[in-house]
């Protein structure tokens, strides 16, 4: 019988990789002999100095070296559990872009295999079956996703100068190695090297077993999937750093466990050495850390739900709007994480930003970085010269031509789904959106806000019945439009002056003008706030805003809509109806 040889790349110690181009090569390994010089800080000096490692599983030092001499494949894994991927996301992505930047092969790896397990790492519960119809969506908008990601990538790297090395990455999907591989294979050569105690002693199992909820072998088994992967992408790809996030860090570890188990059974199949050149072929994973905000909140949530990257699912104006809020504590953190500058710029710019921290110089940069990485330059632009002109006369004035913008936009958004195909397309998102969320409560009432426009656009403007309108009936609309989870929370923002209604007669929508905003007084009637007889635009605090879209509520029912609170207010009516 033939004897299978391992493939070449994992005794490589130069930087060419098959088909490359020389002259490139000679380039990283320059790159190479800066770093070993001192003249050069090391890519992992540089995820250091920017706040990505928080655990590194195998030895600092030995990663350190092994990344000054060898062009090793790098990859980042995420399950397509949703359409999109959150800005929870970007922090183990951010860290592998950077070493796509440095010239690595790095790969983003969609868990189209490992989904339909699940993975228990950091999750009290089990995750519920996805139908076959929406995991196959979720892959398909979230490849498109990651594809596209990478292309902003690559202009920010051109952006903030990065060298142009022959730059190579790849999104690839492990249904495509799962899917083939068979259970007594992955049992016979991986599970045999895999240890119970290890796997028993994690967090995510303990959890489980300790508070009774209990765990399913499939889910037990889920790190030897993911491992799985690690081996194929290491034996053909030369894979031999994976990065994820903190939860990942006991998974990071199983896969290294499992590399060298199955280096060691190839080796014996094979009869070759492959020990030697140890440190030249060994594995690492690096986990980035779990972000909270200076104030102890979760990063990554706005009022409890998440903050999507789809601008389908979350808008530029609004995704903008969320980086824009940032703590003056947390934002020269957030800049080194989730952008390409320099250090020394962001020191400036803290220096500027310090002088008139209102202005929020430091917050608006991130907040451009990040859509300009999520949605490209583009809505970058778009979405920071909005922002900029909503709030150039103090957080006082939102101005009208925004607010025009923002309508105009919205308009142009239902013109273009209406073309055939793509509304099926939204249809279809909406409805994997509502399949994955509708349990949590406070996804469904923000998903619930409308049922035609998907959930960015129910976030940008909502529409809302005129009935919801009655002198004092400001706590509910505030509900409805999604700004507070309750009534009884509105009705405790506008004790405390925290809400604000734009005043109509300061201009129309056509208006130059801007428009003043005025705090909502007790028990004021919204329809005197009504600008051009159908909208109103509504602030909680400093910085959230909402722009609500009135119509009547025939209308609001034809078109099949709901908000906050609808329901109740129609049951009221209902009950109320035979007294009156
Ligand atoms: N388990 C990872 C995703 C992942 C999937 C497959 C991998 O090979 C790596 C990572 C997560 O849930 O975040």
């Amino acid at each position: 019988m033939r004897r299978q040889r391992l493939p070449r790349h994992g005794y490589r110690t130069t930087a060419r990789r098959d088909g490359e181009d020389p002259a490139q090569c000679e380039e990283w390994e320059e790159q190479g002999a800066r770093i070993r010089s001192g003249a050069q800080p090391s890519v992992l000096h540089v995820l250091e100095e920017r706040g990505f490692v928080k655990d590194i599983s195998g030895p600092r030092d030995s990663l350190d070296w092994l990344l000054t001499r060898k062009r090793v494949g790098a990859y980042v894994g995420v399950d397509p559990t949703a359409p999109s991927l959150h800005v929870g996301h970007l922090l183990p992505l951010m860290a592998l872009y950077w070493m796509y930047l440095h010239g690595y092969y790095t790969i983003t790896l969609l868990g189209g295999g490992t989904v339909q397990i699940g993975d228990p790492s950091g999750r009290t519960t089990a995750r519920s079956r996805q139908g076959e119809d929406v995991q196959t969506m979720n892959i398909r908008c979230m490849e498109r996703q990651l594809d596209k990601l990478w292309i902003h990538v690559k202009c920010l790297g051109i952006k903030h100068k990065f060298p142009q090395f022959r730059l190579k990455k790849d999104v690839l999907n492990n249904r495509e190695w799962l899917g083939r591989l068979s259970a007594v294979e992955l049992m016979r050569d991986l599970g045999s090297g895999m240890r119970l105690g290890s796997m028993l002693a994690r967090d995510s199992v303990k959890m489980r077993m300790e508070t009774g909820e209990g765990m399913a072998i499939s889910e037990f088994s889920y790190p030897l999937f993911q491992a799985y992967d690690w081996w194929h992408m290491y034996s053909k790809l030369g894979v031999q750093l994976q990065l994820g996030g903190s939860d990942q860090y006991g998974n990071l570890c199983a896969g290294m466990d499992a590399v060298s188990h199955m280096r060691k059974i190839k080796r014996m199949e094979t009869g070759m050495d492959d020990a030697e050149n140890g440190a030249l072929t060994a594995t690492f994973g690096l986990a980035t850390p779990l972000l909270t905000t200076a104030s102890g909140e979760k990063f990554g949530k706005s009022a409890g739900n998440a903050v999507w990257l789809d601008k389908e699912m979350m808008n530029s104006f609004d995704l903008y709007q969320y980086f824009l809020r940032t703590a003056d504590d947390d934002v020269a953190r957030y800049l080194k994480l989730f952008t390409f500058l320099p250090l020394d710029q962001i020191e400036t710019v803290m220096t500027h930003h310090a002088q008139n921290e209102s202005k929020r110089v430091a917050q608006h940069l991130l907040a451009k970085e990040i859509v300009e990485l999520a949605h490209g330059a583009a809505d970058a632009t778009k979405a920071e010269a909005a922002h900029k002109e909503a709030f150039s006369h103090g957080t006082n004035v939102f101005s009208l031509s925004a607010l025009r913008n923002t309508l105009a936009d919205i308009l142009n958004q239902e013109a273009g789904a209406r073309q055939v195909g793509k509304k099926e397309e939204r249809e279809q998102r909406l409805f994997n959106y509502k399949q994955t969320y509708a349990a949590s409560p406070t996804a469904q009432s923000i998903a619930g806000t409308s049922t035609e426009l998907t959930k960015t656009e129910a976030s940008k403007v909502v529409t809302l019945p005129l009935t919801l309108m009655q002198a004092g009936s400001f706590p509910r609309v505030l509900h409805a439009a999604g700004l507070v989870h309750s009534t009884s929370e509105g009705r405790r923002l506008i004790a405390k002056k925290g809400a604000y209604v734009v005043l109509p007669n300061s201009g129309s929508i056509d208006s130059p003008h801007g428009l003043k905003w005025e705090q909502i007084p007790d028990s004021a009637d919204p329809n005197h706030y009504l600008i051009d007889w159908e909208a109103l635009v509504l602030r909680s605090g400093k910085s959230k805003i909402q722009v609500c879209r009135i119509v009547t509520e025939e209308q609001f029912e034809a078109k099949g809509l709901t908000c906050p609170g609808w329901e109740e207010l129609k049951a009221q009516k209902v009950e109320a109806a035979p007294q009156a």
